[in-house]
C-alpha cells in the first residue's frame, strides 16, 4: 500500500496497446468506427469485453489503495517502512537536471524539500452550515494552541491559512499526516479533522491540487465537465465554488459532470460527493478520450432546442477540467515509495493518452469556454509537450491563457520552452534523431515545438506514423499535397516555435513547501480547424490530405457524431431502452398521484418545482425507494440523454430528497420521509408537518434520537407532535417564535432535522455523526448534559439511517 493521495495519478495508460496506433498511441480511424460507442479497440465478443474491461480497470486499481486523503498503514507491501524510504534515485536527478527543471542554484533546495514529508492541508467548505464557526475555531483555538514542531522557532506557525486561497478557506498544517496520527498532543485536532471531513465541512486535499479548480473560473450557471474526476477532491471543490457563488437559497443554474473511467473509483467519488448534498451533479463512467458528445441529428435537434435550453446538436461545456492520469512524481513527498519506482519511461508511456483526453476536452468545449489541463507530474513530456501539441493541432482556435495575475500570492515557475526525451538510456532533442526501432514508444508530439516538429520535404511523418519519402514513387495528386504541406510548413514553424509555453504554471515543492503540480489554461476562441474545414469540404469535395492528417482526431469526432446519430435514429426505441448493464436506469418519476401525495402531505409550495425534477433508479419508477431531486440543467441533460439513446452511463445523479418507508399496516398517509440530504433545499417551501422545538427539546432529540411525546420538556411541543399525522416530519430549532439560524458565509440557514412521527414518539432520522456535530456546534461542552430518558432508547442504527431502505425498523412507538 502507498500513502493515500487525492491526486494520485500513477495510473497506467488505460488503453491496451491493441487499441492504439503503435507509433502515435492514437486510436485508428477504423478501430474507432468499428465499435458502436466509439471506444478504442477491435470489436470484441461479450466475454472478451468483460475481460478487457476488468483488466483495464485492474491496471488502474493499485492507485486506488493510495486513495487520497485517508490515513494508511506505515508499511508497504514489501514490508519497508514508508517513512524511512530510499529518498533518492540517480535516474531522477539526472533526468530533471538535464531538463533544467530548476536553475542550478535552486537544485539543492528543490531536492532537499522533495525529500521531506508533505505538510497536511485541508479546505473549509463555504457551503457548510458551520463555516464561520469552523474558521473561527481554526483561527482562535487551533492556530493559537498548536505549537510548531520546533517550538523555539518563533517565526513559524504550526497551522496557517494558505495565503493564495480566497477567503482564508484553505489551511496548511506544518506537520506530516503521520505526525498527526501518532502525536498525542495533536489528538484533539486530528479528531476535529476526521469528524469535519466525514461530515463534509472540511475536505483534506493537498494544497497545490486546489489550484486547477480555482483557475477554471467556474460560475454558478456553467456547464462543467471534470473528465478524470475520481476520487473527487477537485469535483468537490468545483461544487463548493459553484454553490458558494450562487444566490442564497436557490440552486445554481449550472451543473457538473464528473467522469472517471474506473467504476470503483467512481464509487469513491460518489461517496465523497454525497457529503455535498447537491442536485447539480451527474457522475459518469466513460473513457474520457471517448466521452460522448455528439447527440442529435439536425432533424430532432430543433425540436429539442424548442423544448429545452440545451445546445441542440452536441453536449458542449463552458468549463472543462482535464486532470489527467499521470506518472505522479509531484507526489514524491507524500508517496516516498515512488522514489524507488521512478523512471523516465513512466511519463513517456502516458503522453499519448493524456493528449487524447485533452483533445477530447477541447472538442467538447464551447466557444468562449475555458479548459484547465493539469497533472501532478513535473515531467515536461506529460505537460508542456501535451500543451504545445494541443496548440499546434488547434491552430488559432485555442489560446494558452496568461494567468500570471491570477492567484498573485501563489509562487510558481513558468513552463519550459525546451526539453528532451529520454528513451532506453538515450537522450533525443528532436524527433528526427529517434531511430526507427524506437519510434514505437516515442512519438513526434513529445518533442518541443521547433523546426523538427514539422518535417522537411524529404521526410514527412504524419502524426499517425505513416512515413513517406521524397524518393518514393508518387502520383501527381500526392505530389500536390506534399507541396501544400511544405508551403504551410514555414508559416507554422514560426507560429509553433513562438508558442507562449512560459504561460504554463509549474509549481515545485520548494515554492511554498508543498507538492508539485503542472497547470495550463486554455480558452477556445473558434471552432476547431477540422470542424471549419469539414464545413467547407462538405460544400466542395473530399478534405485535403493536410486536413486528414493534421486533424484526423477532431475529424473522427465529427464522423462519430454522424454515426451515433444514425444509430440513434435507426434504433427506434432507443429513447426508452436502457443500455448500460450493471447500472440502474435513471427514470423520471412521472406518477402524478405520488407527487401530489408528497406535495399535499408536506404542504410544499408551488414555487418549488417537483414535476420533472424527481428521478428514481428503478425501471418501474413507482417502486423506487429513493427519490432524487435534480436541478433544471441536470433535468435537461437527462432528457437529452434519453432522447439520444442513453449515451451517458450514469452511476449517480441527484440529491436524495425522499425515502419511502414501508409500514406493516400499510396505512400511512404518505410513505415518504424527507431525507437529511434534501432537507436544507426543500425546507423553505414546506408548510406542513413542521414543529418548532426549544433548544432544550431539540437537544433532547439529538441526544436520545427517540423521545415519547410525554417526555418533551415543553408540554405544548409534545402535544403538537402528537397531533401531527404519522409519518415524516421536520423539527426546527427555535428561540421563541424565531427559527434559529446557523451563521454561514453565504447566508443564514435554519437549523432543522428530519424526523419520523410514530404512534407514541418522535424519532430523529439523522445519522449519529451529524447528531454529534449538531450537538457539538449548537451546545458546545453540553453534549452529555442530560441523562438518557427512560423508555426512549435509541432504536435506529446509523446503518439504518445511511441506508434509506432499512428504516423499516419499528421505533418502539
Ligand atoms: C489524477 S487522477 C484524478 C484526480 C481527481 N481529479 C481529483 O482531484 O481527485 C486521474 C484519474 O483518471 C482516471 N483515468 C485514468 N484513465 C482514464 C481515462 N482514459 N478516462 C477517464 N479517466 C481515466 C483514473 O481512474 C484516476 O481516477
Amino acid at each position: 500500500m502507498q500513502i493515500a493521495n487525492s491526486n494520485k495519478c500513477s495510473i497506467l495508460p488505460l488503453l491496451p496497446p491493441s487499441a492504439t496506433n503503435s507509433v502515435t498511441g492514437l486510436i485508428s480511424h477504423s478501430q474507432r468506427m468499428s465499435t458502436p460507442a466509439g471506444r478504442g479497440g477491435r470489436a470484441r465478443a461479450p466475454a472478451q469485453k468483460v475481460q478487457f474491461r476488468r483488466s483495464r480497470e485492474k491496471a488502474a486499481l493499485p492507485s486506488l489503495s493510495d486513495s487520497s486523503d485517508s490515513d494508511t498503514d506505515d508499511r508497504d507491501r514489501e514490508g519497508h517502512n514508508k517513512f524511512d524510504p530510499v529518498i533518492t534515485n540517480p535516474a531522477f536527478d539526472e533526468y530533471y537536471k538535464e531538463q533544467e527543471i530548476v536553475s542550478p542554484e535552486e537544485w539543492d533546495t528543490f531536492i532537499e524539500v522533495l525529500r521531506t514529508p508533505l505538510p497536511a492541508a485541508f479546505r473549509v467548505s463555504p457551503s457548510s452550515q458551520f463555516c464561520v464557526e469552523i474558521l473561527s475555531q481554526l483561527e482562535n483555538d487551533f492556530r493559537k494552541s498548536i505549537r510548531p514542531e520546533h517550538s523555539d522557532d518563533n517565526d513559524t506557525e504550526a497551522i496557517t491559512p494558505l495565503p493564495w486561497y480566497p477567503d482564508n478557506l484553505a489551511w496548511q498544517f506544518n506537520y506530516s499526516r503521520r505526525q498527526l496520527r501518532k502525536d498525542h498532543s495533536l489528538e484533539r485536532f486530528h479528531e476535529f479533522l476526521k469528524l469535519e471531513n466525514e461530515i463534509g465541512n472540511i475536505t483534506r486535499q493537498e494544497a497545490v491540487s486546489m489550484v486547477p479548480p480555482l483557475l477554471l473560473d467556474v460560475h454558478p450557471e456553467h456547464l462543467v465537465l471534470d473528465m478524470c474526476a475520481a476520487p473527487g477532491s477537485k469535483t468537490y471543490q468545483l461544487l463548493e465554488i459553484m454553490h458558494h457563488s450562487n444566490r442564497e437559497g436557490s440552486l445554481p443554474d449550472g451543473l457538473i459532470v464528473a467522469n472517471d473511467l474506473v467504476a470503483q473509483r467512481c464509487d469513491h467519488l460518489i461517496h465523497k460527493m454525497k457529503r455535498m448534498n447537491t442536485a447539480n451533479l451527474v457522475v459518469t463512467n466513460h473513457e474520457a478520450q471517448c466521452f460522448p458528445g455528439g447527440f442529435l441529428s439536425e432533424t430532432n435537434a430543433s425540436q429539442i432546442a424548442a423544448e429545452t435550453e440545451m445546445h441542440p446538436h452536441q453536449l458542449l461545456f463552458d468549463r472543462i477540467l482535464c486532470d489527467v492520469p499521470c506518472s505522479g512524481d509531484g507526489n514524491l513527498r507524500k508517496a516516498p515509495n515512488l522514489w524507488r519506482r521512478w523512471n523516465a519511461g513512466m511519463g513517456n508511456g502516458l503522453h499519448s493518452v493524456q493528449l487524447q483526453i485533452a483533445m477530447r476536452g477541447i472538442t467538447l468545449l464551447n466557444i468562449g469556454g475555458r479548459m484547465v489541463y493539469s497533472t501532478c507530474s513535473m515531467n515536461p513530456v506529460e505537460n508542456e509537450a501535451v500543451v504545445s501539441e494541443i496548440l499546434r493541432r488547434c491552430e488559432d482556435s485555442v489560446e494558452l491563457v496568461d494567468v500570471s495575475t491570477e492567484l498573485p500570492k501563489l509562487i510558481r515557475h513558468p513552463g519550459l520552452r525546451k526539453w528532451k526525451i529520454r528513451h532506453k538510456n538515450c537522450w533525443f532533442s528532436t524527433f528526427n534523431e529517434v531511430p526507427d526501432y524506437c519510434r514505437g514508444g516515442i512519438v513526434r508530439s513529445m518533442f518541443p515545438p521547433d523546426r523538427s516538429h514539422r518535417n522537411s520535404v524529404g521526410d514527412h511523418t504524419s502524426e499517425f506514423g505513416e512515413k513517406f519519402n521524397s524518393n518514393d514513387s508518387i502520383d501527381p495528386q500526392t505530389a500536390v499535397q506534399r507541396v501544400h504541406l511544405t508551403v504551410n510548413y514555414n508559416d507554422s514553424v514560426n507560429r509553433i516555435s513562438n508558442f507562449p509555453l512560459e504561460r504554463c504554471i509549474r509549481i515545485l515543492p520548494h515554492d511554498q513547501n508543498g507538492g508539485a503540480f503542472f497547470i495550463a489554461v486554455f480558452n477556445k476562441l473558434a471552432p476547431l480547424p477540422a470542424i471549419r474545414k469539414r464545413t467547407i469540404s462538405e460544400q466542395d469535395s473530399l478534405p485535403s490530405l493536410q486536413d486528414q492528417l493534421g486533424n484526423l482526431v477532431e475529424y473522427m469526432e465529427v464522423l462519430e457524431v454522424s454515426s451515433s446519430n444514425v444509430q440513434n435514429n435507426a434504433g427506434g426505441n432507443a429513447h426508452t431502452k436502457h443500455k448500460w448493464k450493471g447500472i440502474d436506469p435513471v427514470v423520471f418519476l412521472k406518477d402524478e398521484s405520488i407527487i401530489d401525495n408528497i406535495k399535499s402531505f408536506y404542504g410544499i409550495s408551488d414555487s418549488f418545482p417537483l414535476r420533472g425534477h424527481l428521478v428514481t433508479r428503478n425501471s418501474d419508477s413507482n417502486c423506487g425507494k429513493r427519490v432524487y431531486y435534480i436541478s433544471k440543467q441536470v433535468k435537461d441533460l437527462l432528457e437529452l440523454n434519453i432522447r439520444a439513446g442513453q449515451q451517458l452511463k450514469i452511476p449517480y445523479v441527484g440529491l436524495m430528497m425522499f425515502e419511502r418507508k414501508r409500514s406493516k399496516e400499510g396505512t400511512l398517509t404518505c410513505p415518504f420521509r424527507i431525507s437529511s440530504e434534501g432537507l436544507p433545499l426543500i425546507l423553505p417551501y414546506i408548510t406542513k408537518q413542521i414543529l418548532y422545538a426549544s433548544d432544550v427539546d431539540f437537544r433532547l432529540l439529538l441526544q436520545h434520537k427517540s423521545i415519547r411525546f410525554a417526555n418533551f420538556l415543553d408540554r405544548e411541543f409534545g402535544e403538537k407532535a402528537w397531533k401531527l399525522i404519522p409519518g415524516g416530519c421536520v423539527v426546527v430549532l427555535s428561540k421563541g417564535d424565531e427559527a434559529v439560524k446557523a451563521c454561514t458565509r453565504a447566508g443564514d440557514s435554519t437549523i432543522a432535522i428530519g424526523c419520523w412521527k410514530g404512534k407514541t414518539c418522535v424519532n430523529v432520522m439523522v445519522s449519529p455523526l451529524d447528531c454529534q456535530e449538531l450537538l457539538h456546534r449548537l451546545f458546545p461542552g453540553e453534549e452529555n448534559l442530560y441523562p438518557p430518558v427512560q423508555g426512549s432508547k435509541p432504536s435506529i442504527s446509523s446503518d439504518d439511517l445511511r441506508d434509506g431502505d432499512s428504516i423499516r425498523t419499528t421505533v418502539g412507538c
